[in-house]
C-alpha cells in the first residue's frame, strides 16, 4: 500500500424486505462513496434479517442472485472496492453466509465464506448456525492494488490464527463484517476488534447492522474502525450510520518499525500450517 484513503463503513437497518435491504444498501453505499470512500463496507447479512431459520429463504447463487448483481453494479458506477457484508449464499444444496468483494470495474476480487460458525449457549440466547448453513474452507488475501484486504466474518474475529494468516499473507487491512448482540458486544466487540489489529499492526474495519431493539436477535451497533496500534479511528452509535476513517500505510510502517512483531516471531517454536484442502 503506497497512498492513504478513504474507507467507509455503512451500518445500515435491516428490516424483513429483502428488496428493501438491497436498497437501502445500494443508497448508502452511493452515499459513502460520494463522501470520498474508495473502499466502502456492509455488515454481515445486510439483506437478510440474522435469524438462522431464515438464512435459506433469502439465500441467492452467485453470480445471478439480486444482491450480488447490485453489488457490482454500484461498486462499478461508484469506481470503488465494495466489501460487500455477508449474505446467504446458495450453491447447491448448501447455504453459506458469504463476503463476496468487488472491485472498481464490477469484478469479483474475492469470496470469503464465513469459516466459524456460530454455535454458541449465552445466557437467554442460543444460536446454531450450523442448523441451516455450511462453513466455508478456505482463507484469500485481496488484492486490490492500492490496498490488500483480508475478510473475516463476525465470530471468524474471535480465532486469532485466521488473521495471523492474513497477515503473514500481507493484508494492510481486516475487515470484519459482523453482528455481534447486545450480550457479547459490550464484553468482547472493541477487544476483539482492536486486538486483531495490535497482534497483527494492520488496520481493522468492523461493520454492524444498526440496532433493533425488537428484532429477534438484537445486534450490538458501534461499527468501528481501528488503526494498527489499537487506537480507535472512527466509531459508529447504535442506529443507522455510515462512519469513515483514513488509512495509513505510514501509520503501518510506524508501528512495525517501532514493534516488529511480525519480524521477532519465533517461528522455530510454532507455525500455522495452511489446510491442505
Ligand atoms: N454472527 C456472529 O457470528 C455473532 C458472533 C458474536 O456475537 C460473538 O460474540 O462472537
Amino acid at each position: 500500500m503506497t497512498e492513504s484513503f478513504q474507507l467507509a463503513v455503512c451500518q445500515n437497518n435491516v428490516v424483513e424486505k429483502k428488496a428493501e435491504n438491497i436498497r437501502r444498501a445500494e443508497d448508502m453505499i452511493r452515499e459513502a462513496a460520494g463522501m470520498g470512500a474508495r473502499v466502502v463496507v456492509l455488515p454481515e447479512m445486510f439483506n437478510c434479517p440474522y435469524e438462522t431459520r431464515l438464512f435459506p429463504d433469502y439465500a441467492e447463487p452467485y453470480p445471478d442472485g439480486e444482491t450480488v448483481r447490485m453489488l457490482s453494479r454500484v461498486a462499478a458506477d461508484a469506481g470503488i472496492v465494495l466489501v460487500g457484508g455477508s449474505i446467504p449464499e446458495k450453491d447447491g444444496d448448501i447455504v453459506y453466509n458469504t463476503c463476496f468483494t468487488f472491485g472498481p470495474r464490477g469484478e469479483l476480487l474475492g469470496r470469503h465464506r464465513k469459516v466459524h460458525l456460530f454455535d454458541v449457549d449465552l445466557p437467554n440466547l442460543r444460536v446454531r448456525e450450523s442448523s441451516t448453513l455450511g462453513p466455508g474452507n478456505d482463507v484469500a488475501v485481496m488484492d486490490a492494488g492500492f490496498v490488500k484486504l483480508g475478510v473475516m466474518i463476525c465470530f471468524d474475529v474471535r480465532f486469532p490464527e485466521l488473521a495471523r494468516l492474513l497477515a503473514l499473507g500481507g493484508i494492510d487491512v481486516l475487515v470484519v463484517p459482523a453482528a455481534f448482540n447486545t450480550i457479547t458486544g459490550p464484553a468482547h466487540w472493541d477487544l476483539n476488534m482492536r486486538a486483531r489489529a495490535v497482534d497483527n499492526q494492520v488496520y481493522v474495519a468492523a461493520a454492524s447492522p444498526a440496532r433493533d431493539e425488537n428484532a429477534g436477535y438484537v445486534v450490538y451497533g458501534h461499527s468501528m474502525v481501528v488503526d494498527p496500534w489499537g487506537d480507535t479511528v472512527a466509531r459508529a452509535g447504535t442506529g443507522e450510520e455510515i462512519i469513515i476513517g483514513e488509512i495509513d500505510p505510514e501509520r503501518i510502517k510506524e508501528v512495525r518499525a517501532r514493534l516488529p512483531l511480525l519480524a521477532q516471531m519465533r517461528t522455530d517454536l510454532y507455525e500455522l500450517r495452511k489446510s491442505g484442502r
